[in-house]
């Protein structure tokens, strides 16, 4: 980071601890930020802080260097904190950055003498086992410094073990994030369980809506400090960090995709998804045109992807990041929801690619923010489509965001051609592909009705033929939403040269589990039509006496015979027929799952 001369860590209001300030410089921290310059003093000074700064800009430290402070001074006067007790609570939203966090401490405090005391971080995380794991591992190693999510903090402070009396410092480390409504009733429980006396510091680059929760947290009479990047324009964005748009129709964005993987010099870039199934989807074509592509000799070498999204195991996104961030020759690409989009601070992203924009505008800011960190060069692109959605560039630039046309870019339009024809054999060789592929353009339509700005984000002005080309759909599922479809195919068939009854699964197994189904609904089919065809044999049977019917609508009635054949078979699950109900028995779990989730936990839709 470029260092300004003036803001040596000597230069504080007071000294910071020897063995603290070692630390700093011993890991490359030469100097202050300039919002560490800002915060640390009046923090450490036992005043509460509420902080907006850049992305990138040191927020961590900010926090950090206190936090460990007030623990030094009071174990120096205590010795130790009593079994069961600990000094410092930060929470964040998500698992990554936690552990994020807890790497910055174990960097520092691994130069703390420890003739007496040792510092210690313990993360306390939903999905990492259960609470009392937590509880037991925090009584034997007795960190004093506690990173947790929001739900799993909750029940930490709730155990019965865990004492929180001496708690003297509240982080929450992307307030505006763990304000919002998915967590307020997390934080204010937990607001309440700790003790009146503590100081809370809030750090975000964005913090729009927050200063009016600030008092239910037991903040008192709070300083807020902003720091904005001296970017000549653009305030809110760190100064070497470049913000364009392209306007780009859904069909084109993987074409489109690849060729900005291919023509930007970057050694790691994050690709932004909408959904864990679109990212999860997306993965597996992509790298599937990725070799398509490198076989053919169309370009696209040394391109290496990752995908990233919170429906992983954590074991698994903690080893899909530290393989993208680890040492390569390659270009890696990280494939992600916005599970990466907040204080992930991962070297050398220097290209952000965002496919959609954020349901959310300050997402957009923390999403681009995670290039050009730290004082080092970065660009960021946001695909839009034509039409309405070329209004988000006014709409940013009435919040102080910027974004520059990336011009007119030139791509093969052979490749692109090459794109469509591969991804549909991809497609076409396994069904469970188009089933994935259904899902994932249903979650998109999903999470496209969430934008905030809903005057620009329409769903009845999206293009539903590209969009289902850019997922390579060969039929629309059916949902509420196909009412804006214009000429909407019949039974929803995109492609009518797919026959779906013999579009196979890859899986043997799944496979003949299908074909059973479809011979056991095929049978129904036929048994139907013989009881059909017997009762109205029996009715021509009767005696004229006791037909009702007259000769007259004998004929009549052999028609509207096969009308209720024609009917019932509607009725009955045959293949076609059955596809578009589990379509729709899909939209409708998704839907309870998704009402499910808005009440319990928002992270498990990134
Ligand atoms: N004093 C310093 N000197 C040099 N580098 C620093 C200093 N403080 C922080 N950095 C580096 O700057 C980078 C960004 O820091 P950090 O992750 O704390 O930013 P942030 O403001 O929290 O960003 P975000 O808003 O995205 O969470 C890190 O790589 C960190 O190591």
């Amino acid at each position: 980071m470029a260092a300004e001369s003036k803001l040596t860590w000597d230069s504080l209001p007071y000294k910071l601890l020897p063995w603290l300030r070692e630390a700093l410089v011993s890991n490359g921290y030469e100097s202050m930020t300039p919002v560490q310059a800002s915060v640390i003093p009046l923090f450490s000074g036992n005043k509460d802080v509420v902080v907006q700064a850049v992305t990138g800009s040191g927020k961590t430290l900010a926090f950090v260097i206190p936090v460990l402070e007030k623990i030094c001074h009071f174990l120096r006067e205590e010795s130790t904190f009593k079994k069961g007790h600990f000094g410092s609570l930060i929470i964040c939203p998500t698992k990554e950055l936690a552990f994020q966090i807890e790497a910055v401490i174990n960097n520092l405090v691994e130069f703390c003498p420890d003739e007496n005391y040792k510092l210690k971080a313990q993360v306390v995380l939903g999905g990492m086992g259960t609470v009392l794991t937590d509880v037991q591992n925090f009584m034997k190693t007795r960190a004093q410094v506690i990173i947790a999510t929001p739900g799993r903090a909750l029940e930490f402070l709730q155990h019965s073990m865990v004492k929180s009396s001496s708690c003297q410092v509240l982080i929450l480390d992307e307030a505006d994030r763990l304000l919002d409504h998915n967590f307020s009733s997390e934080m204010s429980l937990i607001a309440k369980i700790l003790p009146r006396q503590k100081r809370v510091g809030m750090f975000s680059a964005t913090m729009s809506a927050v200063i009016d929760d600030v008092f239910k947290l037991g903040m008192s009479n709070p300083v807020r400090i902003t720091v904005k990047s001296d970017h000549l324009s653009q305030k809110l964005i760190p100064s070497k960090l470049k913000l364009f748009y392209s306007i780009v129709p859904a069909d084109e964005k993987i074409g489109f995709l690849f060729h900005l993987l291919e023509s930007y010099q970057f050694k790691r870039a994050i690709v932004y998804f909408p959904t864990c199934v679109c990212v999860s989807y997306f993965y597996l074509l992509l790298n599937h045109l990725l070799s398509c592509l490198n076989k053919q000799g169309n370009g696209c070498k040394g391109i290496k992807l990752h995908s990233l999204h919170g429906k992983l195991q954590l074991e698994t996104r903690t080893k899909t990041l530290s393989h993208f961030s680890g040492l390569s020759d390659c270009k890696n690409v990280l494939l992600s929801t916005d599970v990466a989009a907040r204080g992930l601070d991962i070297p050398d992203v220097d290209l952000v690619i965002q496919l959609d924009p954020p349901t959310d505008p300050d997402v957009f800011v923390h999403r681009c923010g995670r290039a050009g960190r730290a004082g080092k060069p970065g660009t960021a692109v946001v695909f839009l489509t034509p039409g309405l959605e070329e209004n988000y560039v006014d709409f940013m630039s009435m919040r102080k965001v910027e974004l520059h046309d990336l011009g007119n870019v030139h791509y093969n339009p052979q490749r692109f051609e090459l794109i469509h024809t591969e991804s549909r054999t991809w497609l076409l060789a396994d069904r469970a592909r188009h089933e994935k592929a259904t899902k994932a353009f249903v979650t998109y339509i999903r999470h496209y009705s969430k934008h905030s700005a809903a005057s620009i984000f329409r769903l009845s002005a999206l293009d539903y033929w590209r969009l289902a080309k850019e997922f390579s759909l060969f039929r629309f599922p059916k949902m509420p939403e196909n009412r804006f479809i214009h000429d909407f195919p019949e039974g929803g068939f995109i492609d009518k040269s797919v026959n779906f009854e013999s579009h196979s699964y890859l899986n043997t197994q799944k496979e003949n589990e299908r074909l059973q189904q479809l011979c056991s609904s095929s049978k129904a089919v036929q048994l139907n039509d013989a009881m059909l065809d017997r009762k109205a044999r029996k009715e021509k049977n009767l005696p004229w006496s006791k037909n009702s019917k007259s000769k007259v609508n004998e004929k009549q009635s052999s028609f509207s015979l096969k009308e209720s054949k024609k009917k019932k078979r509607l009725l009955l699950p045959e293949a076609g027929i059955r596809e578009t109900q589990e379509d729709w028995k899909d939209l409708v779990r998704s839907n309870k799952r998704r009402k499910a989730s808005e009440t319990t936990s928002f992270f498990n839709d990134l």
